[in-house]
Formats: structure tokens, C-alpha cells, sequence
């Protein structure tokens, strides 16, 4: 159609720029947006040259008023400005909004100049992309609407189909299937996690709500224990008697029993608490439990990864499709925009003709016109063959965007492949994991029957205990209440006894005292007897030693005893073998004997006969140790021609000892009965006098000349300088001493005697005595000698 509005000058040199301008000047129509400039260097097609901008319904917007280029320009959008679109569709989960900017269009559009291109790429620096708003490209019914808001530029054009480019959606949204099912299958499995945490809550609610009550249970018992304990100790404490031991003691072990109860109970209680801390600690079960649940985290943490890997591919096949969707959205807009140009071509083609025609028909004038157009339509017709070379060219790229549509369908169809492997491994760890979690179940119920079983069992045997503690709790009241009236009386009694005791330091004190005073007194009167009782004995005992010395002065300081021995084989046979002394029956002092003849009588101290024994003689002469203990000096000496019986007489033989043996067990004796009151110390000596010389017979040397002195003292008393001295403790002691002086001892036999003392022999005990109550010392030398 030939537009109604023609302005033209035809006195000036027409041009089609001209034409366009008058074809296209005006103002717009209303309603009509007016494109926002552009700037010259975002002109992508500088072959078309500026002109109109196909928007909204099919209308052409005219470039401007006048025939200002600049202005023109700017009435003519950017083509920088309607590739950066926008192009949403819905999807389940969340929308997937693909933007295609200018650049990318630059790379792939690539017939542009590098000038053109990388004022374009500046451009898209400054002017981000930004969503674009799909509900107004539907609303707009195909229309492309173009804005300039605050320097950025929104475009939004008409999508092929709302839920995405053709061959991509399908896959995208099989992949949001695939991801929105992995989802709801990790929300059941998550799920179905919960609720086994729950149900294991519950299971150790009811358990510590068991453990609980048991430790109530027992608390209550141990409480009654206690209080039953406080009212026995109470009663005992009351008591204090004696008639109620036997009912206390049956008390006290029924109070053990109850408390071995209670410990029992307790260990029991202990032992359930135990159980839900540590179930079955090394069992079978427990095991398998923690095999279970390690393989859970396993397959979980393969599952995690699993996702990760699907979310990375299904970013991955994001990435291609939105590349997809972008190529595809290129080559939307490029052959739409070869549509257009043809349709443009064409249209002008064909008003080429028509103006043609009708120039033919017109004046000279108007044939020179026609001429111009001819020159013109072959301008045209090159820019046809321009047009038509750049839509084979825009074809080949359409081809070459198929192709590289295929193979990301093809990619995508790995990825889908991909996505199905991936998802049958979800499948079997699920299923896994499924059969994990079923015998964690069984395991789970067989633990909880277990657990059940052992709470009741335990609550049963803390019933039958209880009861029994309530048995004997109730025995016990009993037993307390039989004990209530004796309980009275024994308080009351407890009470009297409490009033004497109160009373009972002050009477002990009193009692003390007068003990004490009384125990005072009797040491003292003891003390004064035994001062008496001593100062007696000292009178006795000076008495005693007054009288032995005044009976051993009246038998006579110097006595003389004749002691006749028998006649013994080696005196021979005949008259001279007989006996040659008589005595006299009536006095025992008298000896006869014949001297040369004639009878002859002496009158000794004492004369014993043959008949006479070893102890009739000692008992003669034993009152010579009384005084020697008592601190006088004794002398036994015997005398007589070899042979008499002096050695018999003083030694004796191992049967029948002599004087010497008898006196010196007398001697101990006497010194071990006053041991008491006297400390005796006794040392004993032996000597030998032999040819006049006096030797040694206990010192290492027997054959040392010993000599006999006075003591320096001035007492008168005669002593051996070098004398050995050997202090005895017994009889035993005193023989060893003399069996060793006797082997020092001379001896020879004679005529008369084959064992012949050819010496006299001295055997020296002296007696030093303490008396350890009076401090009196006395001293005294036995010589006893033969
Ligand atoms: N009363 C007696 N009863 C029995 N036998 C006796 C008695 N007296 C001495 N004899 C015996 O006489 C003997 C001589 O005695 P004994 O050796 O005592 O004499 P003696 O005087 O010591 O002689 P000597 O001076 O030579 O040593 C001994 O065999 C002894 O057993």
C-alpha cells in the first residue's frame, strides 16, 4: 500500500533516504511507544542504515521529524538493546530464566565489525543484563517492547513457547521431575530418620520414666529404712535396759535384713540404669546395631555425594540449556529478522514497480523520474542479492545451531542416561538403606522387648520385695507395739537409773576420797608395821647372829672332832687290822685307845665312830656356813696321817659327798632365801701346800711360789696376793672350779693310800652379802681345807 501521507519535494534530487523519510515522517500514532535513542556505535546492521524499528504490532515507528541522522539514530533503537532479552517459562520447582546478551550474540553473530562489536561490547558493560519481565512479553501478544529505564535497557520479545525452547524443555523439565522425585525421596527418608529419633526418644523416655519410678520406689524404701532406723535407735536410746536386749537384737538384724533389701534393690536399679547408658555392651546385637549404623552413614554419605554429582550435572545440563535456549532464541530472532527484511525488500520491490508503472504512464519529467528509479531499483536489486547473500549466510549459522543443538541433545541424552544411573544407584542404596533400617527396626523391638522384659521381671521382683519388706515392716509394728508397755517400763526405770547416775559421780567422787584416805591410812599403818616388822627383824636377825655366835662360842670357836673310819682291806688282816679305839656308849666326846700298853682316853668335842655318815658329820659342822653367811670367818680343817680319811671326810666321793658339797648346797640355799632381802655375791679360790711352797691351783701358772701376807688394812687378816678368784653362781659352778684345781693338784700313793694327797689343799669361798633393806655388808672367807 502506498502510504497516505506524502510531504515530498520533487524539485529536489529524490533519493530513497527521502522517500523514507517522507514514507515514514510523522509523528507517531498514540499509544505508540517512541524508541529510545541510541547511540551510532550500537547501530549492529550499518548496511541497512538508520531507519525504522519493527515494533509492537507490526507498526513502523517513524524515525524522526526531520532529516537529521543523528536524529534518526536516535528515533532507532540499538539492535544491542533488543538482543538483551529475557525469556522466562514456568517450571515446577523454581522458574528457569535464560538471558542472552549482547555479547554472546556479538561472538556468535560474528559478520559484525570489530568496531561495531566492541562498541557494542562496551555498551553491554555499562548496561547489565537484567530479568526480563515474561508476563508483559504475553501480555504483549508477540510485540517486542523496548524501554530505557534509568540507563539499563529491558527487552522483552515473544517466546515460541512459554515453557522454553523446543527439544530443551522436555528434558529440562524430565530433569526438575527427576530432581523435585530425589528430593521428596530424601524429605521421606529424612522423615522416616526423624521419626526413628523420635521413637528411640520415646523408648529412653520410657525407660529413664521406669528407672525413675524404680528409684522412687526405692528412695521410698530407703526413706521408711531410715525413719525405722531413727525409731529403733529412738527406742534403744529410750530403753537402755536390759530386759529388751533380746527384742532390740531382733530389731537391729531386722533392720540388716531390710538394709541388705535395699542394697540389693539399689545394685538392681544400678544395673538398669546401666542397661539404656550402655545397652547390651558387646552383644551380638549391639554390633550388628553400630554395623548398621555405620553403614547408614555410609550409604548417607554416598548418597550426599551422589546428589552433589546430580546437582552438579543437572547445573551442567542447565548450562546447555539455557546455551540451547539462547541459540535457539538467536535464530529466532535472526530469521525473524530475515523474514522482516524480506518482507521489506519485497514490499519495496514491489512499490519500486508500481511507482514504475505509474511513472511510465506520467509526463517526461515523470520518465526521468522513472529512469532515476530504474538507477535506483538496481541499487535495489543489489541490495536484494546483499540481503539474500546475508540469509544464506544467516541459513548457514541456522545450520550450523541445529547441528550444535543436536549434539547438546545429544549431551543432554547422556545426562539423562546419566541421571537414570545415578538414580538406580539412589534406588539401591535406598533400598539398602530400606533393609538397614528394617533391622535396625528388628533390632530396635527385640532391644525394646528385651528391655521391656527385663523391667518387668525387675518391677516383679521388686513387688515380691516390697511386699516382703511390708511383711516384715508390718512385724515390726507389731513387734513395736508388744514393746510398747515395756518400753514404759523400762523408761521408767531408765528414768530412775538416770537419777542415780546424775547423782553417781558425786557419791564415786566421795567413794574415792574415802578410799583413798582409807587407802592412805592403810599404807601408812603398813608402812609403819613393816618399819616395825623390819626394825623387828634387824632385832631378830642380831639376835639370831647374837645367839648362833653365842651357841657356836659355847660349842667352842676351835673345835675339835675325831671321826674314826673304818677298817678298810688295805689295813690288811690279823690283830692289826682290828680296830684299835673304843668309845664311850654314854659320852660321845670320849675316845679309849691303847698307847704302848695301857688305856688311854681323850676327850674331844666330838667323836664319831665308823657308824657316823657324811651327813652326821656335816650336820656338825653346818652351823659354820650359818655364820659365814652371816659375815664370820669359818675354817674347817682336817687332820690326820695318810690314809685317816681326811680327803673321805672333806670331798667325799660322787655317791656320798663330803663336808665341802653339803656346805656349799647349804651355802646357796641359805644365799637363795634371803635372795629377797640380801644380794650375796660368792667367788671361790684353791690353793696348794705342798713342801711348804703355796701354789696356785685355778691360776694359768700352777707352779708359781705364792706368798702369804698381811692385809695393809690393818684388820689382821692374812690374804694371797695373785690368788686366782672365780665368781660361782652354783654347786655345779664350784665343782668345774675344783675338778680344774684338782688336776693341778699333787698326788702320789703311799703305803697306806693308793690315792695319796701329798699336799694340803685349801679350797677359799668367800661370801660378800648386801642387805638391800638395811644397806649392812658383811664379808666372810670359808677356808675349808684337808
Ligand atoms: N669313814 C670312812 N668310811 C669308809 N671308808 C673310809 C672312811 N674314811 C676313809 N675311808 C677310806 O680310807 C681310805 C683312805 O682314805 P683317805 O684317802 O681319805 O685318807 P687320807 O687321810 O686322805 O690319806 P692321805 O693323807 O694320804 O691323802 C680311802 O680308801 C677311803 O675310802
Amino acid at each position: 500500500m502506498v502510504p497516505s501521507r506524502r510531504t515530498w519535494n520533487l524539485g529536489a534530487t529524490p533519493s530513497l533516504r527521502g522517500l523514507w523519510r517522507v514514507g515514514r515522517a510523522g509523528e507517531p500514532e498514540p499509544g505508540m511507544a517512541r524508541p529510545a535513542p541510541a547511540s551510532p556505535a550500537a547501530r549492529p546492521f550499518p548496511h541497512t542504515g538508520p531507519g525504522r524499528l519493527r515494533t509492537g504490532r507490526g507498526r513502523d515507528s517513524p524515525a524522526g521529524g526531520d532529516e537529521d541522522s543523528s536524529t534518526r539514530s536516535a528515533a532507532r533503537p540499538a539492535l544491542a538493546q533488543c538482543r538483551a532479552l529475557s525469556v522466562d517459562w514456568a517450571s515446577p520447582g523454581s522458574p528457569h530464566r535464560l538471558y542472552l546478551t549482547l555479547q554472546q550474540a556479538l561472538r556468535d553473530k560474528g559478520c559484525e565489525s570489530k568496531s561495531q562489536g566492541a562498541k557494542e561490547e562496551k555498551l553491554l558493560k555499562r548496561q547489565a543484563p537484567a530479568p526480563r519481565r515474561g508476563r508483559e512479553a504475553q501480555e504483549a501478544g508477540g510485540t517486542m517492547n523496548v524501554e530505557k529505564t534509568g540507563g539499563r535497557l529491558f527487552g522483552s520479545g515473544r517466546c515460541s513457547s512459554l515453557s522454553g525452547p523446543p527439544g530443551a524443555a522436555p528434558v529440562v523439565r524430565r530433569m526438575v521431575e527427576a530432581m523435585s522425585q530425589l528430593q521428596e525421596e530424601k524429605a521421606q527418608l529424612q522423615e522416616e530418620l526423624v521419626a526413628l529419633r523420635e521413637r528411640l526418644a520415646v523408648c529412653d523416655s520410657d525407660q529413664q520414666a521406669t528407672s525413675t519410678q524404680l528409684q522412687n520406689q526405692v528412695e521410698h524404701l530407703k526413706q521408711k529404712l531410715i525413719s525405722q532406723a531413727q525409731e529403733v535407735s529412738r527406742l534403744r536410746s529410750e530403753l537402755g535396759g536390759t530386759d529388751l536386749e533380746k527384742h532390740r537384737d531382733l530389731l537391729m538384724v531386722e533392720n540388716e535384713r531390710l538394709r541388705q533389701e535395699m542394697r540389693r534393690c539399689e545394685a538392681e536399679l544400678q544395673e538398669l540404669r546401666a542397661k539404656p547408658v550402655a545397652p547390651c555392651t558387646g552383644c551380638e546385637h549391639s554390633q550388628e546395631s553400630a554395623q548398621l549404623r555405620d553403614k547408614l552413614s555410609q550409604l548417607q554419605l554416598e548418597v550426599a555425594e551422589n546428589k552433589g554429582l546430580l546437582s552438579e550435572l543437572n547445573l551442567e545440563v542447565q548450562q546447555k540449556t539455557d546455551r540451547l535456549a539462547e541459540v535457539e532464541l538467536r535464530l529466532k530472532d535472526c530469521l525473524a529478522e530475515k523474514a522482516q527484511e524480506e518482507e521489506r525488500l519485497s514490499r519495496r520491490l514491489r512499490d519500486s514497480h508500481e511507482t514504475i508503472a505509474s511513472l511510465r504512464a506520467q509526463s517526461p519529467p515523470v520518465k526521468y523520474v522513472m529512469k532515476t528509479v530504474e538507477v535506483e531499483s538496481s541499487k535495489t536489486k543489489q541490495a536484494l542479492s546483499e540481503s539474500q547473500a546475508r540469509n544464506q549466510h544467516l541459513q548457514e549459522q541456522v545450520a550450523m545451531q541445529r547441528q550444535v543443538l543436536k549434539e547438546m541433545e545429544h549431551q543432554l541424552q547422556s545426562s539423562h542416561q546419566l541421571a537414570a544411573q545415578l538414580r538406580a544407584q539412589i534406588t539401591m542404596y535406598e533400598s539398602e538403606l530400606e533393609r538397614a533400617h528394617g533391622q535396625m527396626l528388628e533390632e530396635m523391638q527385640s532391644l525394646e522387648e528385651d528391655k521391656n522384659r527385663a523391667i518387668e521381671e525387675a518391677f516383679a521382683r521388686a513387688q515380691v520385695e516390697m511386699k516382703a519388706v511390708h511383711e516384715n515392716l508390718a512385724g515390726v509394728r507389731t513387734n513395736l507395739l508388744t514393746l510398747q508397755p515395756a518400753l514404759r517400763t523400762l523408761t521408767n526405770d531408765y528414768n530412775g537409773l538416770k537419777r542415780q547416775v546424775r547423782g553417781f559421780p558425786l557419791l564415786l567422787q566421795e567413794a574415792l576420797k574415802s578410799v583413798k584416805a582409807e587407802i592412805g591410812q592403810a599404807i601408812e599403818e603398813v608402812n609403819s608395821n613393816n618399819q616395825e616388822l623390819l626394825r623387828k627383824y634387824r632385832r631378830e636377825l642380831q639376835l639370831r647372829k647374837k645367839c648362833h655366835n653365842e651357841l657356836v662360842r659355847l660349842k667352842g670357836n676351835i673345835r675339835v672332832i675325831a671321826r674314826v673310819r673304818p677298817v678298810t682291806k688295805e689295813d690288811g688282816e690279823g690283830p692289826e687290822a682290828t680296830n684299835a679305839v673304843t668309845f664311850d656308849p654314854d659320852d660321845d666326846s670320849i675316845i679309849h685307845l691303847l698307847h704302848k700298853g695301857k688305856p688311854v682316853s681323850f676327850e674331844l668335842d666330838k667323836v664319831f665312830s665308823p657308824q657316823a655318815s657324811q651327813q652326821d658329820v656335816f650336820q656338825e659342822v653346818q652351823a659354820l656356813i650359818t655364820s659365814c653367811i652371816d659375815g664370820f670367818n669359818v675354817c674347817i680343817f682336817a687332820y690326820g696321817q695318810t690314809g685317816a680319811g681326811k680327803t673321805y671326810t672333806m670331798e667325799g666321793t660322787l655317791e656320798n659327798p663330803g663336808i665341802n658339797q653339803r656346805a656349799l648346797q647349804l651355802l646357796f640355799s641359805e644365799v637363795q632365801e634371803k635372795a629377797s632381802d640380801w644380794e650375796y655375791t660368792i667367788t671361790v679360790s684353791a690353793a696348794e701346800i705342798y713342801n711348804e711352797v703355796l701354789r696356785d691351783l685355778l691360776g694359768q701358772e700352777p707352779q708359781e711360789k705364792l706368798e702369804i701376807r698381811l692385809c695393809p688394812n690393818g684388820s689382821g687378816q692374812l690374804y694371797v696376793p695373785g690368788l686366782t678368784e672365780f665368781q660361782v653362781q652354783s654347786v655345779e659352778d664350784i665343782n668345774k672350779v675344783f675338778e680344774f684345781g684338782h688336776t693341778n693338784r699333787t698326788t702320789e700313793f703311799t703305803n697306806l693310800n693308793e690315792h695319796s694327797s701329798r699336799s694340803h689343799a685349801l679350797l677359799i669361798v668367800t661370801v660378800h652379802g648386801v642387805d638391800g633393806s638395811t644397806g649392812l655388808r658383811t664379808t666372810a672367807p670359808s677356808l675349808q681345807g684337808s
